[in-house]
């Protein structure tokens, strides 16, 4: 097991109610190269647990491992190495990249932060490298990111987090501001780099249809509590709890006969 999340709960300051708890004793794992999603409604937790997988927030109750280091309490050379090993990609293209940097400055920021190759031409050879494993023209290195579209911007901001080698890779709605015709190239690159790079993947979403073709794993969130978790056939064909009963009702179907049947139901219940 790569990272343990262990009984957490965390509250945020309502001042002046009283704090509101937002995670409520949750537990999950995440094994080396696996590709699991957190998904829930809108406020359901699931970037607070990001947010504390990334120890960007701290709970304050229970613990998260990862890899022999307690991420709560780590400092110095394992704050460092948890740093590097474990990074993120946001929902929004647009706002998580700096416009005045260009897309070398951009990509290489993290090898010059963790000195990682010893000089500017080793640098941009990794950055060129790391360009075309995500399906960009290394010659753009050079251009700003004002002229990339959603999706490139996507890609951009995934090399930035793979080019220092991570070993979990947090992906907050990453597809979430795309249009739908790029949302599935988008994760298909994640996939591609997971196999690749054996990289574990945390993928959150609102949405069950978008990790039904990443994820092998799924944990399923309803107010701050995880409700079931399971491998994605137990979620999609198995599901036990009616809270994901619901949320799979709500994926949407391919094929227009099922989802004429589904629909036809839907109305039967809601007549009774
Ligand atoms: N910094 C904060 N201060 C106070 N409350 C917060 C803060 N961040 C989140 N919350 C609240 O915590 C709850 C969980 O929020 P969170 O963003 O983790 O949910 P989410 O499932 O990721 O939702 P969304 O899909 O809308 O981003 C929500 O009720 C939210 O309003």
């Amino acid at each position: 097991m790569l990272m343990s999340i262990d009984s957490i709960s965390k509250s945020y300051n309502a001042f002046p109610n009283p704090p509101a708890k937002v995670l409520h004793d949750v537990t999950l794992n995440v094994d080396t190269g696996e590709a699991i999603g957190l998904v829930g409604e809108s406020g359901s937790g699931k970037s607070t647990i990001a947010k504390c997988m990334l120890a960007l927030i701290k709970p304050e109750e229970g613990a998260i491992t990862y890899d022999g280091i307690d991420v709560i309490h780590a400092k110095g050379e394992d704050l460092r190495r948890f740093r590097r090993e474990v990074q993120m990609v946001f929902q929004d293209p647009y706002g998580s990249l700096n416009p005045r940097m260009t897309v070398e400055e951009l990509i290489g920021e993290g090898i010059l932060i963790h000195k990682l190759e010893p000089t500017a031409a080793a640098r941009r050879a990794r950055v060129a490298e790391m360009m075309e494993m995500v399906g960009l023209n290394p010659n753009d290195m050079d251009r700003y990111t004002r002229s990339f579209s959603g999706g490139q911007r996507q890609r951009i901001a995934i090399a930035r987090a793979l080019v220092i080698r991570p070993r979990i890779l947090v992906c907050d709605e990453p597809v979430a501001a795309l249009d739908v015709s790029v949302q599935a190239q988008v994760i298909n690159l994640l996939q591609d780099m997971q196999k690749k790079l054996n990289l574990a993947i945390v993928f959150v979403a609102h949405d069950l249809a978008v990790v039904r073709h990443l994820c092998e794993k799924i944990v399923v969130l309803h107010k701050g509590k995880v409700v079931e978790q399971g491998t994605r056939e137990q979620i999609f064909d198995k599901p036990q709890m009616p809270y994901t009963q619901s949320l799979l009702a709500a994926v949407p179907v391919p094929d227009p006969v099922v989802g004429r049947a589904r629909r036809a139901a839907r109305r039967l219940e809601t007549a009774n």
